[in-house]
């Protein structure tokens, strides 16, 4: 399977189809450091990154945000000092499209 970093974002519409379990289950193979959440009934990917100062971590919200303007596709961010956690899920639907596997691997290229 290529690797997800590699496949573009598909725009995601109301009627954007949820990924399956068993698609759950390959993509997360691409994203082994993401956990697997549900809020209010919501599947979301979730990461905490670390960093050795607040400066880092404000820098590495700012290479999120601008990927997520970049696609139109945008995460929950959570900025402390010396951690982020990132939260992808597909707000029209209710839930994880591949879109957000996608944005989780690219998440990860732009951590370090
Ligand atoms: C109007 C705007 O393009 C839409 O609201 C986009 C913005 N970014 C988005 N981001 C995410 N994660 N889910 C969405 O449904 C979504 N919709």
């Amino acid at each position: 399977m290529a690797q997800l970093a590699r496949q573009s974002c598909e725009a995601c519409s109301i009627d954007a189809p949820r990924v399956t379990d068993e698609e759950v289950a390959t993509y997360r193979r691409d994203i082994p450091d993401w956990s697997l959440v549900e809020r209010d009934g919501v599947q979301q990917l979730e990461r905490v990154f670390t960093f050795d100062d607040f400066q880092q971590a404000l820098d590495f919200t700012n290479r999120v945000g601008a990927l997520a303007e970049e696609v139109g596709h945008h995460p929950a961010l959570l900025t402390e000092w010396g951690k982020v956690t990132v939260t992808w899920w597909s707000h029209k639907i209710k839930g994880l499209h591949k879109n957000d596997f996608v944005m989780a691997a690219r998440t990860d290229e732009v951590a370090d």
